[in-house]
């Protein structure tokens, strides 16, 4: 009898502990990693790291003088090849971060190259290895599948222009920083992610104190909703011809007021006198490209020209261009090679074909172009996000509604600003009952330019 009592008494709590660990491991892989994934990588990180990095080749043969210590200080006739010394140990919501600092004879290369052999000594989900500076690299392992169900870091990142849109394959939050990256380019194929990814951009970017300027000639049905956020919205290829030539205008009045105080960037000018950044989303940019008649082609001509001198000048006016597409090569027509190259900031989620993928990272990052091609169809909202360094990585954008992203613009429609040179295109919210209704309408005429 006291035996089952106490049976019931340790057994039923102990079963529960389990249940609930396994439970949290499927359903909330974050705190299964805490509280148990954390503590035994740690240990088994500090029991195993020698031998390890030993198997692994990633040792050297010490230098003389230590050899020379060991032996005749420490009295020990066999000298061992020493690892990469540990600087610091942290754990993350997302996994566990090692500085190590390279001895002679070790590059950053070699350790990249051991990563998998690492992730399998270890038992954790992934291993990227980072140069943090030279010398010295970062192991940063995940614990779990990250991308699994993306939630991004609370920690928001700093920076005038800084958005978080996705998470990295290493756990960290990969961002839009416009100061470094002005102009940027996203991809992808039918069903892929690419409005995710908008959606994202436009939910940090609203409650920044910028202007943003929709261009979506899908008649706006991806850009309409966030209409209280935005300060223009273009629906067709006219408008957008119209709002363009605004935007350059805009760019010169800039451009005039930098010569006026002797500066080269808005960002010298003192606060008062400073204009309000403004970025440009494109959605769909093929649809700009589109022509049926000839006047259609002199339109398409003025379009992408007036996009390239935007490309090529108005980050110094604080203009930044996100434009997004299917695919963006030659055949899209004249100007669009030369468009493309202005957009240096690049993103390519799925893609239909190797064409593509190599229009999105082929000229920035070559070596990425097989990562695109292996995106999984199943997981839409993966992407491969380059830079002009030469460097990539994997990302995945978190889960956003359309209503969500609508609610934030919502929440912010205080912060949009007016942007005089493109006031005709600025979305008017229909008002009922003294109230504005929740479904924005564009003006149907703009003014003429
Ligand atoms: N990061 C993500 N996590 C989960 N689901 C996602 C993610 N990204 C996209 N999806 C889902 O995948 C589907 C396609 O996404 P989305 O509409 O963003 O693709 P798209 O490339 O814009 O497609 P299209 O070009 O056809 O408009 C949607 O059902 C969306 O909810």
């Amino acid at each position: 009898m006291t035996d089952i009592a106490t049976l019931w008494e340790v057994g039923l709590p102990l079963a529960g502990a389990a249940g609930g660990l396994g439970y949290a491991k499927v359903r909330a892989p974050r705190v299964f990693w805490s509280l148990v994934g954390l503590p035994v990588t740690r240990v088994r990180f500090a029991l195993t790291y020698r031998s390890t990095m030993d198997v692994c080749g990633l040792t050297v043969q010490p230098s003389r003088l230590r050899a020379f210590m060991v032996r005749n200080l420490a009295r020990r006739p066999d000298v061992q090849p020493v690892p990469p010394k540990v600087r610091r140990v942290r754990g993350t919501l997302t996994g566990l971060r090692v500085t190590l600092r390279l001895p002679a004879g070790l590059e950053p290369a070699d350790v990249m190259a051991a990563s998998e052999r690492l992730r399998h000594a270890w038992g954790v989900h992934s291993v990227n290895v980072v140069e943090t500076k030279p010398g010295f690299v970062e192991l940063r392992m995940t614990g779990y599948d990250v991308f699994k169900r993306v939630r991004m870091p609370r920690r928001r990142p700093s920076g005038r222009m800084v958005v978080p849109v996705a998470m990295r394959e290493d756990g960290t939050a990969f961002v839009r920083d416009y100061l470094k990256v002005p102009h940027a380019l996203t991809l992808g194929a039918n069903q892929s992610g690419k409005s995710m990814y908008q959606r994202n951009l436009i939910a940090g970017l609203a409650r920044l104190p910028v202007a943003l300027v929709g261009i979506d000639c899908k008649r706006g049905v991806e850009q309409r909703g966030y209409a209280p956020r935005l300060s223009a919205l273009a629906i067709t290829p006219e408008e957008a011809d119209g709002l363009l030539d605004g935007l350059v205008g805009e760019m010169e009045e800039r451009f005039d007021l930098l010569s006026e105080h002797g500066v080269g960037d808005i960002w010298d000018l003192p606060e008062y006198l400073r204009p309000v950044p403004v970025v440009v989303l494109v959605d769909e940019v093929a649809e700009l490209f589109l022509v049926a008649t000839k006047k259609d082609e002199e339109r398409r001509d003025r379009m992408v020209t007036q996009l390239i001198r935007l490309g090529q000048m108005a980050r110094a006016a604080g203009i930044f261009l996100e434009v997004c597409g299917q695919r963006f090569g030659s055949d899209l027509g004249k100007g669009a090679t030369a468009l493309r190259a202005q957009l240096t900031g690049r993103t390519v989620h799925r893609v239909n074909d190797k064409q593509t993928a190599e229009m999105g990272v082929g000229d920035i990052a070559p070596d990425a172009v097989v990562t695109v091609l292996v995106i999984p169809p199943d997981r839409p909202g993966v992407a491969v996000a380059g830079d002009t360094s030469g460097g990539w990585s994997r990302i995945r954008t978190p889960a956003l509604t359309a209503a969500k992203a609508a609610a934030i613009c919502a929440a912010h429609a205080h912060l949009t600003p007016d942007l005089p040179t493109v006031a005709a295109y600025r979305p008017v919210m229909p008002v009922s009952n003294g109230k504005p209704k929740s479904v924005p309408l564009v003006k149907p005429t703009p003014a003429t330019t």
